[in-house]
Protein backbone atom coordinates (compact mmCIF):
# COMPACT_ATOMS: atom_id res chain seq x y z
CA UNK A 1 0.00 0.00 0.00
CA UNK A 2 1.30 3.24 -0.70
CA UNK A 3 0.24 7.24 -0.19
CA UNK A 4 -2.52 6.90 -2.52
CA UNK A 5 -4.34 3.40 -1.34
CA UNK A 6 -3.58 3.38 2.21
CA UNK A 7 -6.57 2.14 3.69
CA UNK A 8 -7.32 5.38 5.98
CA UNK A 9 -10.41 5.80 4.81
CA UNK A 10 -12.64 3.13 3.03
CA UNK A 11 -15.69 4.74 1.55
CA UNK A 12 -17.05 0.86 0.44
CA UNK A 13 -17.09 -0.48 3.94
CA UNK A 14 -21.24 -0.50 4.29
CA UNK A 15 -24.05 -0.14 1.75
CA UNK A 16 -24.45 3.11 3.32
CA UNK A 17 -22.98 6.50 1.41
CA UNK A 18 -20.26 7.31 3.65
CA UNK A 19 -20.80 11.10 4.44
CA UNK A 20 -18.81 13.77 3.37
CA UNK A 21 -16.12 14.90 5.88
CA UNK A 22 -15.94 18.25 6.07
CA UNK A 23 -18.95 21.05 4.91
CA UNK A 24 -17.12 22.06 1.76
CA UNK A 25 -17.33 18.69 0.56
CA UNK A 26 -21.23 18.97 1.66
CA UNK A 27 -21.83 22.07 0.84
CA UNK A 28 -20.38 20.80 -2.47
CA UNK A 29 -22.49 17.56 -2.66
CA UNK A 30 -25.34 20.15 -2.80
CA UNK A 31 -23.99 21.86 -5.87
CA UNK A 32 -23.27 18.24 -7.64
CA UNK A 33 -26.88 17.33 -7.29
CA UNK A 34 -28.56 20.53 -8.87
CA UNK A 35 -25.91 20.46 -11.80
CA UNK A 36 -27.08 16.69 -12.19
CA UNK A 37 -30.79 17.88 -12.07
CA UNK A 38 -29.68 20.85 -14.64
CA UNK A 39 -28.39 18.17 -17.40
CA UNK A 40 -31.46 16.37 -17.10
CA UNK A 41 -33.52 19.64 -17.38
CA UNK A 42 -31.10 20.69 -20.17
CA UNK A 43 -31.71 17.49 -22.29
CA UNK A 44 -35.65 17.31 -21.46
CA UNK A 45 -36.91 20.85 -21.87
CA UNK A 46 -38.50 22.92 -24.98
CA UNK A 47 -38.65 25.85 -23.20
CA UNK A 48 -38.15 28.65 -25.88
CA UNK A 49 -34.92 30.02 -27.62
CA UNK A 50 -35.89 32.92 -25.54
CA UNK A 51 -35.66 31.32 -22.17
CA UNK A 52 -32.87 28.94 -22.94
CA UNK A 53 -30.91 32.41 -24.05
CA UNK A 54 -31.67 33.58 -20.40
CA UNK A 55 -30.77 30.22 -18.71
CA UNK A 56 -27.40 30.46 -20.49
CA UNK A 57 -27.05 33.77 -19.25
CA UNK A 58 -27.76 33.10 -15.79
CA UNK A 59 -24.95 29.80 -15.71
CA UNK A 60 -22.19 31.50 -17.42
CA UNK A 61 -22.70 34.57 -15.07
CA UNK A 62 -22.55 31.62 -12.47
CA UNK A 63 -19.00 30.15 -13.76
CA UNK A 64 -17.37 33.34 -13.86
CA UNK A 65 -18.02 33.43 -10.26
CA UNK A 66 -17.00 30.35 -9.41
CA UNK A 67 -13.76 30.81 -11.95
CA UNK A 68 -12.85 33.71 -9.68
CA UNK A 69 -12.93 31.60 -6.31
CA UNK A 70 -9.69 29.75 -5.42
CA UNK A 71 -9.26 26.49 -7.28
CA UNK A 72 -7.37 23.00 -6.87
CA UNK A 73 -7.01 21.88 -10.31
CA UNK A 74 -7.06 17.30 -9.70
CA UNK A 75 -6.93 15.15 -6.74
CA UNK A 76 -3.46 15.37 -6.24
CA UNK A 77 -3.33 18.66 -5.68
CA UNK A 78 -6.43 18.37 -3.39
CA UNK A 79 -4.48 15.61 -1.29
CA UNK A 80 -0.89 18.29 -1.35
CA UNK A 81 -3.20 20.70 0.08
CA UNK A 82 -3.77 18.88 3.21
CA UNK A 83 -7.17 20.52 3.72
CA UNK A 84 -9.58 17.90 2.20
CA UNK A 85 -9.40 14.51 3.62
CA UNK A 86 -7.08 11.88 2.33
CA UNK A 87 -6.97 10.28 -1.02
CA UNK A 88 -9.71 8.23 -0.85
CA UNK A 89 -12.09 10.01 0.83
CA UNK A 90 -11.05 13.02 -2.18
CA UNK A 91 -11.16 10.31 -5.18
CA UNK A 92 -15.10 9.48 -2.89
CA UNK A 93 -15.79 12.99 -3.94
CA UNK A 94 -14.55 13.83 -7.24
CA UNK A 95 -14.44 10.49 -8.93
CA UNK A 96 -15.60 11.15 -12.72
CA UNK A 97 -18.09 7.81 -12.04
CA UNK A 98 -18.53 7.58 -8.52
CA UNK A 99 -17.45 10.94 -6.84
CA UNK A 100 -20.44 12.31 -4.63
CA UNK A 101 -19.48 15.87 -5.22
CA UNK A 102 -18.69 15.28 -9.32
CA UNK A 103 -21.61 15.99 -11.20
CA UNK A 104 -20.63 14.02 -14.57
CA UNK A 105 -20.83 10.74 -11.82
CA UNK A 106 -24.54 8.97 -11.96
CA UNK A 107 -24.13 8.19 -8.42
CA UNK A 108 -22.58 5.22 -8.17
CA UNK A 109 -23.13 3.65 -4.77
CA UNK A 110 -20.78 0.66 -4.05
CA UNK A 111 -20.05 -1.48 -1.23
CA UNK A 112 -17.49 -4.99 0.13
CA UNK A 113 -19.52 -7.59 1.78
CA UNK A 114 -16.09 -9.72 2.13
CA UNK A 115 -14.77 -11.39 -0.97
CA UNK A 116 -17.88 -9.78 -2.73
CA UNK A 117 -18.70 -5.99 -4.51
CA UNK A 118 -22.57 -4.83 -4.66
CA UNK A 119 -23.46 -1.34 -6.15
CA UNK A 120 -26.44 0.73 -6.85
CA UNK A 121 -26.48 2.91 -9.80
CA UNK A 122 -29.66 4.90 -11.76
CA UNK A 123 -28.81 6.57 -15.04
CA UNK A 124 -31.11 9.77 -15.94
CA UNK A 125 -31.66 11.24 -18.99
CA UNK A 126 -28.26 12.48 -19.59
CA UNK A 127 -26.74 9.16 -20.47
CA UNK A 128 -29.30 8.62 -23.22
CA UNK A 129 -27.41 6.29 -26.00
CA UNK A 130 -29.95 4.18 -28.02
CA UNK A 131 -33.46 5.58 -27.55
CA UNK A 132 -34.36 5.12 -23.69
CA UNK A 133 -31.39 3.12 -22.55
CA UNK A 134 -28.14 4.10 -21.23
CA UNK A 135 -25.06 4.74 -23.78
CA UNK A 136 -22.92 1.98 -23.92
CA UNK A 137 -19.84 3.87 -22.90
CA UNK A 138 -21.48 4.55 -19.41
CA UNK A 139 -21.74 0.88 -18.86
CA UNK A 140 -18.36 0.23 -19.13
CA UNK A 141 -16.90 3.01 -17.32
CA UNK A 142 -19.16 2.02 -14.82
CA UNK A 143 -17.74 -1.41 -14.53
CA UNK A 144 -14.45 0.06 -14.82
CA UNK A 145 -14.87 1.73 -11.55
CA UNK A 146 -17.16 -0.41 -9.94
CA UNK A 147 -14.51 -3.77 -10.85
CA UNK A 148 -12.11 -1.39 -10.06
CA UNK A 149 -13.08 -0.76 -6.59
CA UNK A 150 -13.99 -4.75 -6.15
CA UNK A 151 -9.93 -5.42 -6.50
CA UNK A 152 -9.06 -3.65 -3.97
CA UNK A 153 -10.74 -6.60 -1.83
CA UNK A 154 -7.48 -8.20 -3.49
CA UNK A 155 -5.32 -6.06 -1.29
CA UNK A 156 -2.98 -5.22 -4.00
CA UNK A 157 -5.37 -2.67 -6.04
CA UNK A 158 -4.01 -1.13 -9.40
CA UNK A 159 -4.99 0.19 -12.95
CA UNK A 160 -7.14 -1.44 -15.55
CA UNK A 161 -5.15 -3.03 -17.53
CA UNK A 162 -8.27 -4.24 -19.76
CA UNK A 163 -12.32 -4.33 -19.51
CA UNK A 164 -14.43 -6.13 -21.58
CA UNK A 165 -18.04 -5.95 -21.79
CA UNK A 166 -20.54 -8.10 -22.76
CA UNK A 167 -23.83 -6.74 -23.62
CA UNK A 168 -26.87 -8.84 -23.31
CA UNK A 169 -29.90 -6.51 -23.59
CA UNK A 170 -30.23 -3.04 -23.28
CA UNK A 171 -30.06 -1.16 -20.18
CA UNK A 172 -32.59 1.05 -19.39
CA UNK A 173 -32.78 4.75 -18.49
CA UNK A 174 -34.21 5.63 -15.00
CA UNK A 175 -33.85 2.56 -13.38
CA UNK A 176 -32.55 0.89 -10.36
CA UNK A 177 -29.36 -0.71 -11.92
CA UNK A 178 -27.81 -3.66 -8.88
CA UNK A 179 -24.29 -4.63 -9.59
CA UNK A 180 -22.36 -7.37 -8.00
CA UNK A 181 -18.90 -8.76 -8.88
CA UNK A 182 -16.53 -11.44 -7.26
CA UNK A 183 -12.58 -11.68 -7.79
CA UNK A 184 -11.74 -14.47 -9.53
CA UNK A 185 -8.07 -14.49 -9.76
CA UNK A 186 -5.18 -12.67 -7.81
CA UNK A 187 -1.45 -13.37 -8.36
CA UNK A 188 1.13 -11.69 -8.09
CA UNK A 189 0.51 -7.97 -9.39
CA UNK A 190 -2.49 -8.86 -11.37
CA UNK A 191 -6.17 -9.09 -10.10
CA UNK A 192 -8.97 -10.43 -12.70
CA UNK A 193 -12.45 -9.35 -11.31
CA UNK A 194 -15.74 -10.54 -12.65
CA UNK A 195 -19.10 -9.06 -12.51
CA UNK A 196 -22.49 -8.35 -13.70
CA UNK A 197 -25.38 -5.50 -14.51
CA UNK A 198 -28.90 -6.23 -13.43
CA UNK A 199 -32.21 -4.22 -14.25
CA UNK A 200 -35.38 -5.13 -12.92
CA UNK A 201 -33.83 -8.78 -11.29
CA UNK A 202 -32.66 -9.67 -15.38
CA UNK A 203 -28.79 -9.44 -16.44
CA UNK A 204 -28.12 -6.77 -18.81
CA UNK A 205 -24.05 -6.84 -19.02
CA UNK A 206 -21.38 -8.97 -17.55
CA UNK A 207 -17.70 -7.87 -17.42
CA UNK A 208 -14.29 -9.26 -16.62
CA UNK A 209 -11.46 -6.51 -15.61
CA UNK A 210 -7.62 -7.37 -15.42
CA UNK A 211 -6.07 -4.85 -13.13
CA UNK A 212 -2.06 -4.62 -12.84
CA UNK A 213 -0.21 -3.02 -9.87
CA UNK A 214 2.04 -1.06 -11.77
CA UNK A 215 5.94 -1.54 -11.00
CA UNK A 216 6.37 1.75 -9.98
CA UNK A 217 3.95 1.76 -7.57
CA UNK A 218 0.41 3.98 -7.81
CA UNK A 219 2.14 6.94 -6.54
CA UNK A 220 4.71 7.42 -8.43
CA UNK A 221 2.38 6.57 -11.64
CA UNK A 222 0.42 9.83 -9.50
CA UNK A 223 3.54 11.94 -9.86
CA UNK A 224 3.74 11.62 -13.36
CA UNK A 225 0.20 12.89 -13.97
CA UNK A 226 1.66 15.96 -12.30
CA UNK A 227 0.88 19.22 -15.13
CA UNK A 228 -1.81 17.03 -16.66
CA UNK A 229 -4.30 18.82 -14.76
CA UNK A 230 -5.51 22.09 -16.57
CA UNK A 231 -4.25 24.51 -14.05
C1 LIG B 1 -9.08 1.41 1.09
C2 LIG B 1 -9.91 2.15 0.04
C3 LIG B 1 -9.25 3.38 -0.48
C4 LIG B 1 -9.64 3.65 -1.91
C5 LIG B 1 -8.45 4.24 -2.62
C6 LIG B 1 -8.49 3.95 -4.10
C7 LIG B 1 -8.00 2.55 -4.38
C8 LIG B 1 -7.32 2.50 -5.72
C9 LIG B 1 -8.08 1.70 -6.66
C10 LIG B 1 -7.91 2.23 -8.04
C11 LIG B 1 -9.25 1.98 -8.73
C12 LIG B 1 -9.06 2.40 -10.19
C13 LIG B 1 -10.49 2.26 -10.80
C14 LIG B 1 -10.41 3.04 -12.17
C15 LIG B 1 -9.63 2.27 -13.05
C16 LIG B 1 -9.08 3.15 -14.25
O1 LIG B 1 -9.87 3.74 -14.86
S1 LIG B 1 -7.46 3.14 -14.47
C17 LIG B 1 -7.31 4.00 -16.03
C18 LIG B 1 -7.23 3.08 -17.20
N1 LIG B 1 -6.02 2.32 -17.18
C19 LIG B 1 -4.81 2.85 -17.49
O2 LIG B 1 -4.69 4.02 -17.82
C20 LIG B 1 -3.62 1.94 -17.40
C21 LIG B 1 -2.55 2.29 -18.42
N2 LIG B 1 -1.52 1.29 -18.42
C22 LIG B 1 -0.48 1.33 -17.54
O3 LIG B 1 -0.35 2.30 -16.79
C23 LIG B 1 0.48 0.20 -17.49
O4 LIG B 1 0.50 -0.43 -18.76
C24 LIG B 1 0.09 -0.86 -16.40
C25 LIG B 1 -1.32 -1.46 -16.65
C26 LIG B 1 0.12 -0.21 -15.03
C27 LIG B 1 1.09 -2.01 -16.45
O5 LIG B 1 2.37 -1.44 -16.41
P1 LIG B 1 3.61 -2.21 -15.72
O6 LIG B 1 3.44 -2.26 -14.25
O7 LIG B 1 4.83 -1.58 -16.22
O8 LIG B 1 3.37 -3.68 -16.30
P2 LIG B 1 4.45 -4.80 -16.61
O9 LIG B 1 5.41 -4.87 -15.46
O10 LIG B 1 4.99 -4.62 -17.98
O11 LIG B 1 3.49 -6.09 -16.63
C28 LIG B 1 3.11 -6.79 -15.45
C29 LIG B 1 2.22 -7.94 -15.90
O12 LIG B 1 0.93 -7.42 -16.29
C30 LIG B 1 0.65 -7.74 -17.68
N3 LIG B 1 0.03 -6.56 -18.28
C31 LIG B 1 0.53 -5.32 -18.33
N4 LIG B 1 -0.35 -4.50 -18.95
C32 LIG B 1 -1.41 -5.24 -19.29
C33 LIG B 1 -2.64 -4.95 -19.96
N5 LIG B 1 -2.94 -3.72 -20.37
N6 LIG B 1 -3.50 -5.97 -20.14
C34 LIG B 1 -3.22 -7.20 -19.71
N7 LIG B 1 -2.05 -7.53 -19.08
C35 LIG B 1 -1.17 -6.56 -18.87
C36 LIG B 1 2.00 -8.04 -18.29
O13 LIG B 1 1.87 -8.91 -19.40
C37 LIG B 1 2.75 -8.70 -17.13
O14 LIG B 1 2.30 -10.05 -17.00
P3 LIG B 1 3.32 -11.23 -16.56
O15 LIG B 1 4.41 -11.21 -17.57
O16 LIG B 1 3.80 -10.84 -15.16
O17 LIG B 1 2.47 -12.46 -16.57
Amino acid sequence: MDELTAGLFNPFASEEVAPPNSSHWEAKRRLAEAVRQLNDLLVSTVASDAELAQASAQVEALNRTLADTPRLHGTLAYLKSGEHGHYGEINHELNAVGGQSNPLAPGLNMWLDGNRAYGTVRCGLAYEGPPGFVHGGFVAAIFDQFLGMAQVAGGQPGMTGTLTVRYLRPTPLNTELKLSAQLSRAEDRKTLVSGELRAGGEITATAEGLFVRPSRGMAAMAEMAVGNSGQ
